[in-house]
């Protein structure tokens, strides 16, 4: 699947700088700065653009050593390219890293538990004469990040993902995802310092908890910042961009009660408030989104994908989330688990229990005989039957207590995993006779890192300054209050709608 970008123009995002690493403020002398992204939006289509990532005017003094200057590409050049106001003042800063993000490559970075998640702009709108300009290093990074599809010794490029056509800040190109293991981050880093990453990029955008826990390792390794982002955000954000840019991005089982029959089908999201939505990654997070930012943490489990793999090594011996599934899909969970039937000997009638339902997961493997007969494929069947089910009970319950009928899944535990979405898709289906609608998404554990990058954009965080949604605060909670919960405090429209919980579409 190679996703064409659709019009993006009316996205609107709220993305929240988490916290300005470049606390110290630097002094400069310049008279002048562009305001990078506030006045994107008035550009007059017809400005003529050139070269935006040419490196090496300054126009702040700041020291020699400072990843402000050379590596920097004038705000007052980009101001001017981009139609971008400029702005007669002496309080110009280099302490705010939007303006670093303004010079190329833009990447958006999500540092997951597991697995982190790159996302990479590649221009495609450049101009002959542009690319006389460009530095070389620049161009290699891109050569190597688009040729490529393996990278270091975890890095994958996932191709079949590319998102084309796309436009961020103005420009035309397309959008890459890449992935590494979180385990392998001091090898990245070092290739990124090989590449000569560190000479251009100054500013990182990450989420994730790694943005977190390695900002040391990139600031002192490869002189890189790191402008953080709250993973639950970016999250949503990345999901309404992919969705706009894609009109395939969502899809359902249809035939969910017959996983055998059941078959990936389109799902029109363009009206997508409010929904469940169930992030599997290492842990398992669970939300409620009532708007593009309005929602809430409603709850979460531990035993999510982290578990899935780990257990899966454990009982089986393997060592990759790809042979974990493949050998799942070879194996039978009933030869692990004790089901209705082993239980009551056909089905719990009253309670509309068949006989072949899965009554405890494992529930057989006390007995040394079924231990002794079991498979490894089985032990992994059992293992993914067991995680995905309890994801699949908890997600069902957010919903009905939310008062929503559409939950949707991501994360990278669904990756290459068509026995979790479609038993996930049954039991929502199954469970809530037919009420509640499971959804997954194509780029399914891209969406905090796409959101990330989404910063680059000048119309999305233009839009900030036009929206209806007034939502600004940072704080996060798990309570159950949704107004003490919501992650920003709802405008007028929005609380309304809060107080009433039905699933009701809310128009973007
Ligand atoms: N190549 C892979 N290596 C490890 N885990 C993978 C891989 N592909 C999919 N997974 C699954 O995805 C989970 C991580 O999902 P992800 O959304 O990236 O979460 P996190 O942000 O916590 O790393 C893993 O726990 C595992 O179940
Ligand atoms: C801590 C996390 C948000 C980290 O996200 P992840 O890297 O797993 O995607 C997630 O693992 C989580 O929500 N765990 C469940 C915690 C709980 O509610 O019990």
């Amino acid at each position: 699947m190679k996703v064409t970008g659709r019009d993006v123009s009316k996205f609107s995002c709220n993305l929240k700088l988490m916290k300005l690493q470049n606390s110290t403020e630097k002094k400069c002398t310049c008279t002048t700065f562009a305001v990078p992204v506030i006045t994107m939006h008035k550009t007059p289509k017809t400005h003529a653009r050139k070269s935006p990532w040419r490196s090496g005017s300054k126009i702040c003094n700041t020291p020699q050593n400072s990843p402000f200057n050379s590596r920097q590409r004038s705000y007052k050049t980009i101001g001017r390219e981009r139609g971008e106001k400029i702005t007669n003042s002496c309080s110009c800063t280099a302490s705010r890293p939007e303006d670093e993000y303004l010079s190329m490559p833009w990447f958006g970075m999500d540092i997951g538990g597991t697995l982190t998640k790159l996302v990479y702009f590649e221009p495609k709108d450049i101009t002959p004469g542009e690319q006389d300009e460009e530095a070389e290093s620049l161009r290699s990074i891109r050569r190597y990040l688009t040729k490529n599809s393996a990278y270091g010794k975890t890095g994958h490029r996932d191709a079949h993902l590319q998102m084309d056509n796309v436009e961020i800040r103005k420009r035309k190109g397309s959008l890459h995802f890449i992935r590494f293991q979180t385990t392998d981050m001091g090898n990245f880093l070092s290739l990124a310092k090989q590449k000569g990453m560190a000479e251009l990029v100054t500013t990182v955008c990450a989420t994730g908890g790694g943005a977190f826990k390695f900002e040391n390792d990139f600031r002192e390794q490869v002189n890189m910042k790191l402008a953080k982002f709250d993973e639950l955000d970016t999250l949503i954000k990345g999901i309404l961009f992919a969705e706009i840019q894609n009109r395939t991005e969502c899809y359902y089982y249809e035939n969910a009660r017959d996983i055998m029959k059941s078959e990936k089908k389109a799902f029109d999201f363009s009206q997508p408030y409010p929904f469940i939505l169930v992030n599997v990654g290492s842990g398992v997070s669970i939300l409620a989104v009532y708007g593009p930012d309005n929602y809430k943490r409603v709850s979460g489990t531990s035993l999510g994908g982290g578990t899935f793999l780990g257990l899966c090594c454990l009982l089986t011996g393997c060592n990759t989330f790809e042979e974990a599934i493949q050998l799942a899909t070879k194996g039978d969970n009933r030869k692990v688990d004790k089901l209705v039937r082993d239980i009551y000997g056909g089905d719990y009638d009253r309670f509309g229990l068949t006989g072949d339902l899965v009554a405890s997961s494992f529930g057989q493997m006390h007995l040394k005989d079924k231990r002794s007969s079991v498979s490894r494929e089985d032990l992994a069947n059992a293992t993914l039957v067991t995680i995905t089910n309890n994801i699949g009970l908890i997600a069902r319950m957010c919903a009905l207590n939310e008062k929503m009928d559409k939950v949707v899944f991501v994360g990278n535990f669904l990756r290459v995993n068509p026995i979790a979405m479609k038993l996930l898709a049954y039991a929502m289906e199954f469970w809530s006779n037919g009420t509640l609608k499971g959804l997954f998404l194509e780029h399914e554990g891209y969406f905090g890192a796409l959101g990330c990058l989404l910063q680059f954009n000048g119309e999305i965080a233009a839009a900030l300054n036009d929206t209806s949604d007034k939502c600004t605060a940072t704080s996060q909670s798990s309570t159950t209050d949704k107004r003490e919960n919501c992650m920003s405090p709802l405008d007028d429209t929005s609380s309304a709608s809060n107080d009433d919980n039905s699933p009701k579409e809310t128009q973007r």
